[in-house]
C-alpha cells in the first residue's frame, strides 16, 4: 500500500472540515474523492501534503509517519500536487516552470553552477531535455518559450501537470484538474490520467466532473461534511443512497445537478452529457 490514511481530523476553531477520515491508495492506482463543497476534500488534500497539521489521525506514505511533517518533506518523499488555482510562476517560461519542479532532484554544487562548468552545463541540458519530454507527455503544444502567464488556460492547466511529473513522484494529488477545460481538453485530460497511471504513478484527484470522474477512477470516496460516507468503485457509488442524499440533501443548486450527474452518468461514452465547463473559482 502506498498511501494509508487513518482517523484524519482536522479543526478551524469551531469547524471540523475533516471528521475521522480513512482511506487507502495503492501504486498506479487512480482514485477520486468527491463531495459537495465544502466538504473538506481540499482539507484532506491540505494534510496528507503538510499545507495544515491535522489535529488528529495518521498518515502513512511508503510506510513511512508523514503525520505533520513539513510540505517539502512530503514532497521529497514523492508527494506531487497541483492545486484549485494555478499556482505557476507567471513571468517564468513555460520550459522553466517545469525545470523549476526538478529542482528537489537535481543535485549541482555551487562550484559547477558560478563557474558554469562542463558537469553545469551537461546537467542543465538534461534538465532541459526531461522538461521538454514532460512536456511533450502532458500534450503541452505552444511555445515553451513563451512566459507562461501569456498561454490559454488550459494550456497553463498542462504545464503545472508536467511541473508536477517532472519531480517523478509516486503519487499525484490533482484539485480539480477538469474545471474551467472545455469539452476537448477534458477528453485529453482523462487520456492524460490513464497515462500517468500506467507509469505506475497513483493519482488521487478532487473533482465536481462527474464523468470524468466516473470514467477514469477505480475507486471513489465520497465526503460529506468531513466525514467519508462511502467508498466504493463507481458502480457501488453511482447506486448509493447516502452519496444521493448528500448532493440532493444540499441546498445548493448546484450540488442538486451533481446528485443527478451522480445517478446517470455511465464510464461508457461518460461525455456524451458533459456539463459546460466550469469557471475557476
Ligand atoms: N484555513 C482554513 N481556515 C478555516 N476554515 C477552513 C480553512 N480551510 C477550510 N476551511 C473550512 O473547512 C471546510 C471544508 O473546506 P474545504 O475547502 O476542505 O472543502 P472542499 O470539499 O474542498 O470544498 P470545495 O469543493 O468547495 O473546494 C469549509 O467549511 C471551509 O470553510
Amino acid at each position: 500500500m502506498l498511501l494509508h490514511v487513518d482517523g484524519l481530523t482536522v479543526a478551524f476553531g469551531g469547524v471540523t472540515a475533516v471528521n475521522g477520515l480513512s482511506f487507502d491508495v495503492h501504486e498506479g492506482e487512480v482514485i477520486s474523492v468527491i463531495g459537495p463543497n465544502g466538504a473538506g476534500k481540499t482539507s484532506a488534500f491540505n494534510c496528507i501534503t503538510g499545507f495544515y497539521k491535522p489535529t488528529a489521525g495518521r498518515i502513512l506514505f511508503d510506510d513511512v509517519d508523514i503525520t505533520g511533517k513539513r510540505p517539502a518533506l512530503i514532497a521529497a518523499r514523492g508527494v506531487a500536487r497541483t492545486f484549485q488555482n494555478l499556482r505557476l510562476f507567471g513571468e517564468l517560461s513555460v520550459l522553466d516552470n517545469v525545470r523549476a519542479g526538478m529542482h528537489v532532484r537535481i543535485r549541482q554544487n555551487a562550484f559547477d553552477a558560478i563557474l558554469h562548468t562542463p558537469r553545469y552545463r551537461r546537467s542543465e541540458q538534461e534538465a532541459t531535455d526531461e522538461a521538454n519530454r514532460w512536456l511533450d507527455f502532458v500534450g503541452s503544444r505552444g511555445n515553451r518559450a513563451a512566459e507562461v502567464r501569456n498561454l490559454p488556460y488550459g494550456e497553463q492547466r498542462r504545464v503545472e501537470i508536467a511541473r508536477a511529473l517532472a519531480r517523478e513522484p509516486k503519487m499525484l494529488l490533482l484539485d480539480e484538474p477538469a474545471a474551467g477545460l472545455n469539452h476537448g481538453e477534458k477528453a485529453a485530460l482523462l487520456d492524460l490520467l490513464r497515462r500517468i497511471s500506467d507509469l505506475g504513478t497513483a493519482v488521487v484527484l478532487i473533482e465536481h466532473d462527474m464523468g470524468l470522474v466516473m470514467d477514469v477512477s477505480e475507486r471513489i470516496v465520497v465526503l460529506n461534511y468531513g466525514k467519508e460516507i462511502a467508498d466504493g468503485t463507481p458502480e457501488q457509488i453511482r447506486s448509493d443512497p447516502a452519496v444521493i442524499e448528500a448532493y440532493l440533501g444540499s441546498d445548493d443548486a448546484e450540488a442538486q445537478q451533481e446528485a443527478e450527474r451522480v445517478a446517470h452518468s455511465s464510464d461508457t461514452g461518460g461525455f456524451h452529457d458533459l456539463p459546460t465547463p466550469e469557471e475557476e473559482r
